[in-house]
């Protein structure tokens, strides 16, 4: 049975990334992606936008929407200082198998814990089985036309505080319409937007964030 193209990009890291170095797996992935096979890692230029959020805020919770090859979870998880986590969703189990070795690989793992399956059940379930109080970033980066819904679901299982942060990726490609209608409509949210690039390419995207008001 041939490779998936994500196992190919796991094979790459096994191979050219240096174990325990997050900065040595995130270029050998960006340097795969960005060289052979495009893939839908927020990238090193959105990943700046990332950085900066993460740095900024220096969350103790974090949860992310969409974990993929674990390429935005080594990103997010490598700045977190001690004792803080970082609590990811991936709804396939072939790219959930591959993000925990590539997690693994980059020595993150303590601060990471892959959920899998749809973001709709497992963000009722955070309180009680994960033992969440309230999030403090939210990264978005699974279906776009989960957005919203799941924004939603997060307030209702009143997961946010006052200055929870929020930041969704690919607002332009392949684009959150309805989610950037619904946030910066919402007067409980601050919204900014970050112009940028699709990872990889020279095509337009952006990043939106939203600072939860209370
Ligand atoms: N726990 C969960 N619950 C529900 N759903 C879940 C889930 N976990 C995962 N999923 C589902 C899928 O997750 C991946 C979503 N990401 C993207 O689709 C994506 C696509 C592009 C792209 C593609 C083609 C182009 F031409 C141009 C751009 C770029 C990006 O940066 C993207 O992030
Ligand atoms: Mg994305």
């Amino acid at each position: 049975m041939n490779q998936s193209k994500e196992q190919r990009i796991l094979n790459f890291v096994l191979q050219n990334a240096v174990r325990g170095d997050p900065r040595s797996v995130m270029d050998t992935i960006d340097k795969y992606c960005s060289q052979k096979e495009w893939a839908m890692n927020v990238g090193d230029e959105k990943g700046l936008i990332l950085d900066k959020t993460v740095e900024e805020l220096q969350p103790s919770v974090v949860l992310e929407l969409g974990t993929y090859c674990g390429y935005s979870a080594v990103r997010i998880a490598r700045l977190l200082k001690a004792g803080a986590r970082l609590l990811t969703v991936e709804f396939n189990p072939e790219f959930a198998a591959i993000a925990k070795q590539i997690i693994e690989f980059a020595g993150v793992q303590d601060k990471v814990k892959i959920l899998e399956g749809p973001s709709e059940e497992i963000i009722p379930q955070l309180k009680k089985k994960y033992e969440v109080d309230t999030l403090d970033f939210v990264f978005l980066d699974h279906w776009k036309d989960r957005y919203t819904p799941d924004t939603i679901l997060i307030q209702e299982c009143n997961l946010l505080r006052k200055g929870s942060v929020l930041l969704a990726d690919n607002i332009i490609v392949p684009g959150a319409p309805e989610f950037l209608k619904y946030i910066r409509n919402n007067p409980r949210f601050q919204c900014t937007n970050y112009p940028s690039h699709l990872e990889y390419m020279k095509v337009e995207d952006a990043m939106e964030k939203a600072v939860f008001l209370g």
